[in-house]
C-alpha cells in the first residue's frame, strides 16, 4: 500500500518549491495539469523503504512544465506559476494536508520576497551598467586605435604628395626620375602599414571587406616590393612618380574621411571624394602599375633574378616574367573585383544620406 511522503513547501511570485522528505528516490513520477500535482516514487521515508505519493489541489493554476531533481537526502520540485503574484496559502482547500508543512529554511513573506526581487533586479541592473561601461572602454580603445591609425597614414601620405607636388614644381619633368629615392622610404613604411587594414577588416573591426581589403594591400605591396624595390633598373623610370601620385592622390582624402566618421563626423564634400575620385583613379593607378609590371618584364628575364630552377631534363629555368604575365590577368581580375565593391560602397553611401534627408 502506497504511503505519504512529508512534504515541506514555500513560494515566491513565480514559483512553488516543494521538498519531499525520501531519500534515495528512485522512479519519480511528477505530473502537473493545471492546478493538480501529482507524485509517485520508490524510496525510503519516514515509514522505510516503500511507495510513496502524494497529491496536491493547488490555489491556483501552474505551468505544464515541473523541475524535478533528487540528492540522497530529498526530491526538490520546482513548479512555476500560471500568474505572477503571492499566493495566500498553497492548496484550493483552506484546510492544509496533513502531510504538509512551511519549508522554514526557503520561508519567505511576502515582503521579504518583494525584496528579494529588488535586489536581484538591482544586480542584474549593476551587471548591465559594468558590462555597458566595459563595451564603452572597448569602443573607445579601438576609436582611439583607427584615429591615430588613419592620423599616421594621413601624414604619410600627405608627405608623399606634397613633397612630390613641390618637387614636380620646383624641378619640373626632372622631378619624375628621381622620386623612388626621395620618396620609397615613407610608402614603404606606409604600405607595411596597411597590413593592418586587411586584419581590421578580417576580424571586424571596420566594416570593409576582406578580399578588397587584401587585393588592394597585396597588388601595391607586390608593384612596391617587387617591382620597384627588387629591381634597381626601375628606380629611375617615371612610373614610380605616376603610381605614387595617384596613390597617395586617394589616401589624402580616404584617411581624413575615416578619421571623421571615428567621431561620427563627416564633411559632404570629403565624403563626396571619397567616393568619387577613385572613378578616374583606380584604372589609371591600376594602369600605371600595369605598365611597370610590363617594363619589368624584360629586365627579371636578363638578369634572371627570382627565376625558378627547372630539373636539368626540362631546361635551366623559368623566367619570373612567367608570374609576370599571370600578375597582369590577376591585376584585371583584381580591378573588376574593388572597382565593383567601391561602387557598391558608393551606392550605398549615397543612398542612405538621400534616405537620411528625406
Ligand atoms: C587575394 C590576393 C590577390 C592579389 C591579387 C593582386 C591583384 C591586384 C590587383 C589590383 C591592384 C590594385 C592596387 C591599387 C591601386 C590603387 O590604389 S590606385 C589609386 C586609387 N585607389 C583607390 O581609390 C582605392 C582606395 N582604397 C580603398 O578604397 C580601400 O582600400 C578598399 C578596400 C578598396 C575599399 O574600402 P572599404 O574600407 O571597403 O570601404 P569604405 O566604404 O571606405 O569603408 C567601409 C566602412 O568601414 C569604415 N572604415 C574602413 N576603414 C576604416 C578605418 N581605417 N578607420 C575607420 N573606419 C574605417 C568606413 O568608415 C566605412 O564605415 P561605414 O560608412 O559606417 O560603413
Amino acid at each position: 500500500m502506497p504511503l505519504t511522503p512529508l512534504v515541506y513547501w514555500a513560494q515566491r511570485h513565480e514559483d512553488i518549491y516543494l521538498r519531499v522528505e525520501l531519500t534515495d528516490a528512485q522512479d519519480i513520477d511528477v505530473h502537473v495539469h493545471e492546478n493538480f500535482l501529482q507524485f509517485k516514487a520508490q524510496g525510503h521515508g519516514a515509514k522505510g523503504q516503500n511507495e510513496y505519493e502524494f497529491s496536491l489541489e493547488f490555489l491556483s493554476p501552474v505551468k505544464p512544465e515541473v523541475i524535478h531533481r533528487s540528492t540522497q537526502r530529498q526530491v526538490s520540485i520546482t513548479v512555476k506559476k500560471g500568474q505572477h503574484g503571492w499566493w495566500e496559502r498553497l492548496t484550493l482547500k483552506e484546510r492544509k494536508p496533513v502531510f504538509l508543512a512551511p519549508d522554514f529554511d526557503r520561508w519567505l513573506d511576502e515582503s521579504d520576497a518583494e525584496m528579494e526581487i529588488r535586489e536581484k533586479e538591482e544586480k542584474k541592473n549593476r551587471l548591465k551598467a559594468s558590462r555597458h561601461k566595459e563595451e564603452e572602454g572597448f569602443i573607445s580603445l579601438k576609436t582611439a586605435f583607427l584615429f591615430v591609425y588613419n592620423l599616421v597614414q594621413f601624414l604619410g601620405f600627405s608627405w608623399i604628395f606634397v613633397n612630390m607636388t613641390v618637387r614636380l614644381f620646383i624641378f619640373g619633368q626632372d622631378s619624375l626620375y628621381d622620386t623612388f629615392h626621395t620618396i620609397s622610404d615613407v610608402m614603404f613604411f606606409c604600405q607595411i602599414l596597411a597590413a593592418v587594414e586587411v586584419l581590421n577588416a578580417a576580424f571586424g573591426v571596420v566594416h570593409s571587406g576582406v578580399i578588397p581589403s587584401l587585393i588592394q594591400v597585396v597588388g601595391r605591396n607586390f608593384v612596391l616590393f617587387i617591382i620597384f624595390g627588387s629591381l634597381e633598373e626601375m628606380h629611375n623610370r617615371p612610373v614610380v612618380f605616376f603610381v605614387f601620385y595617384l596613390w597617395s592622390a586617394i589616401e589624402i582624402v580616404r584617411y581624413p574621411f575615416y578619421m571623421l566618421g571615428c567621431f561620427n563626423t563627416e564633411w559632404k564634400t570629403l565624403t563626396w571624394l571619397r567616393y568619387t575620385i577613385w572613378i578616374p583613379l583606380y584604372p589609371l593607378g591600376v594602369l600605371a602599375e600595369a605598365v611597370a609590371v610590363i617594363q619589368s618584364i624584360p629586365i627579371f628575364d636578363e638578369t634572371k633574378l627570382f627565376s625558378i630552377p627547372l630539373p636539368k631534363a626540362l631546361g635551366t629555368s623559368i623566367s619570373f616574367s612567367f608570374v609576370l604575365y599571370i600578375y597582369l590577368v590577376l591585376m584585371f581580375l583584381g580591378l573588376l573585383i574593388n572597382f565593383r565593391h567601391l561602387y557598391k560602397q558608393r551606392k550605398r553611401r549615397f543612398r542612405t544620406k538621400k534616405r537620411k534627408a528625406n
